[in-house]
């Protein structure tokens, strides 16, 4: 008989914990990674991860440890779920406990501020691992609704089809559906880009503007991903599936999100600070949206909401100013 795979998650907030329970429901073993020994001896104790998932009990198959080199003592995957501009000082700290056949796992939707890297590349880079032993989950998967067990669909990619097809039956579910994909560059820009455009959906929101605007904005946001996305040697398509759309709907439509969330407040007239205040978990889109546009400039790529996110986010442009300058920018055909 085989044994069960081992898992070993880094990073206990909601969606590292939600995905150690799809992980352990699909029969892993798994150990969760966390900052604090407060929060390992509460999982431990309580089942329960009252900070990030409260009310939510998790399997037995899930045990918590503070010590890096406890979680990664013989894990199969080792899935990385930290905000996107921390991984590279953990990963620093964590490599020398990394097997030689441990597949890294990135559950992040982000890119690097200064290197505009990718997730998978910054993994790349800190560990010296191959592409074929890394992967990435991503799609429309709101950490609470996972917790409790909804249904929903994923994308697990990885340039090794095999390995992409290891890791979809490690955290296959009656609940979680992934499916595998091997175009990495167009499913992690899907997920990075989306929580910038969920920024917009929800400054647009706070602004009452209606569900025309939102179809909008969702749908102009998926076309300049795709425009990135091809410049970067992404495949299109991968963008009208669970990566892209599939997650921008989510999204777009959840007060669920974080991005969205902090959009909303945005828009609502809160200043920055203030948004800032009120958001205790990761908003990726707030510092993505800086590294998103770099990379838009770096490959000659216009990106308008991109852009207007940043001005409204990093430089004080009231929304209603940024509003009006997108809808006067020249007109041009839907596609080119
Ligand atoms: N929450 C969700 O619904 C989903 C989140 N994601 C992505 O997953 C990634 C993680 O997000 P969440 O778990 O939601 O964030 P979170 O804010 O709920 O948790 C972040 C975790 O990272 C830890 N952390 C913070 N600073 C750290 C540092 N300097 N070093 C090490 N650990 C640190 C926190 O203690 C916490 O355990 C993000 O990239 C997010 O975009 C992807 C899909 C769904
Ligand atoms: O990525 C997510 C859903 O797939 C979560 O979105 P937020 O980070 O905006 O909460």
């Amino acid at each position: 008989m085989t044994r069960p795979a081992k898992a070993a998650v880094l990073g206990t907030g909601s969606w590292g914990t939600a995905f150690g329970m799809v992980l352990a429901d699909a029969g892993c073993e798994v150990t969760l990674w966390a900052r604090r020994a407060r929060i390992a001896d509460e999982v431990n104790r309580t089942r329960v991860n009252h900070e990030y998932l409260p009310g939510i009990e998790l399997p037995a198959r899930v045990r918590a440890t503070a010590e890096a080199a406890e979680a990664f003592d013989g894990a199969d995957f080792a899935v990385l779920a930290v905000p996107s501009q921390t991984l590279r000082a953990n990963l620093a700290d964590w490599t020398p406990h990394l097997g030689p056949r441990t597949v890294l796992v990135s559950l992040m939707k982000g890119v690097e501020l200064g290197t505009t890297k990718r997730m998978s590349e910054v993994i790349g880079d800190v560990t010296g691992v191959g592409r074929e032993r890394i992967a990435v989950v991503t799609g429309p998967n709101l950490a609470k609704e996972i917790a409790e067990r909804r249904p929903a669909a994923a994308v697990v990619a990885c340039a090794d089809e095999d390995v992409a097809t290891r890791l979809q039956a490690a955290c296959h579910t009656s609940y979680f559906r992934p499916y595998t994909n091997t175009d990495v560059i167009g499913c992690e820009l899907g997920g990075a880009v989306k929580n910038v455009i969920g920024l917009a959906v929800g400054i647009a929101d706070g602004m009452g503007l209606g569900d025309n605007t939102k179809g909008s904005l969702i749908t102009r946001g998926l076309a300049e991903t795709t425009r990135l996305g091809l410049a970067m040697g992404a495949d299109p398509l991968t963008f009208a599936g669970l990566a892209g759309l599939g997650d921008l709907v989510a999204t777009c439509s959840s007060p669920l999100s974080r991005n969205h969330t902090f959009g909303t407040n945005l828009g609502r007239g809160m200043t920055l600070e203030q948004t800032v205040a009120a958001t205790r978990q990761t908003a990726e889109g707030v510092k993505s949206c800086r590294s998103v546009l770099d990379l838009a400039g770096r490959h000659g790529v216009d990106m308008p909401i991109t852009e207007t996110v940043v001005g409204i986010v990093h430089e004080g442009k009231p929304p209603m100013v940024a509003l009006k300058e997108l809808m006067s920018r020249s007109a041009k055909p839907e596609r080119r």
